[in-house]
């Protein structure tokens, strides 16, 4: 990624998004990011919707166990609250947090701060997920992730759900979803 000097001096802030379907390593990339943040000495919070319990209650963690300390918290206002003094914020599970997620992530980045948020574009149906499409929107740089077709080992941008459960919100793993490629996943449907 290139990111042009600051002429003016003054720190200016971004929003990072990164996006895919289910194991396509988004956590990952997010981790690995705020690590290098840290190796820089950079202030970083790191928060995830409180929801989100499946590894750990306050560890963000990847499907591989590679793992970094967040703060759960119920609605992104919060951060504006904890995130005073911080260089870099990151933010997982963006699709479950509410509408005010964008808003947040531009007041953050006004003030100077880098932003970087993952989050799944899509959700079992294919729709766009939560805030997903408006953090896109607003998003300074953006990485879309593959993760690999279960079925054919093509990219795989869908993650399919293996249970009927009609519900959007549906915590799970490789029990109740399987990352597929465009083909695979709308021959099945
Ligand atoms: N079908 C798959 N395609 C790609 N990675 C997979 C797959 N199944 C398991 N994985 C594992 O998932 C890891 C990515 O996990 P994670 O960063 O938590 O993904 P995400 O946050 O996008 O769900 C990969 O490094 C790999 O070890
Ligand atoms: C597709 C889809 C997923 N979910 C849930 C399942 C997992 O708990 C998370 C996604 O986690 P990951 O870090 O991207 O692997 O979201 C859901 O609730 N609804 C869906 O449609
Ligand atoms: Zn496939």
């Amino acid at each position: 990624m290139f990111i042009e000097p600051n002429i003016s001096g003054e720190r200016r802030g971004f929003i990072e998004v990164i996006c895919g379907s289910m194991f396509s390593g988004k956590t990952e990339e997010l981790i690995r990011r705020l690590k290098r943040a840290r190796i820089a000495n950079l202030k970083v919070e790191i928060f995830k919707p409180r929801v989100d319990v499946r590894y750990h209650e306050t560890d963000i963690v990847s499907h591989d166990e590679k793992a970094i300390q967040s703060t759960p918290i119920d609605n992104s206002q919060i951060i504006l609250l904890l995130a005073g003094e911080v260089d870099v914020v990151g933010i997982d599970e963006a699709q479950f947090f509410d509408d005010q997620l964008p808003d947040v992530c531009d007041q953050l980045a006004l003030k100077g701060i880098r932003v970087i948020v993952a989050g799944l574009d899509m959700d079992y149906m294919g729709k766009p997920f939560g805030q997903m499409p408006n953090l896109l929107a607003k998003a300074d740089f953006i990485t879309k992730l593959h993760a690999i077709c279960v079925r054919c080992g093509n990219i795989a941008n869908y993650s399919y759900r293996k249970s009927p459960d009609a519900s959007q919100v549906l915590l799970g793993e490789k029990d109740l979803y399987e990352p597929r490629c465009r083909k695979c996943y709308y021959e099945k449907l």
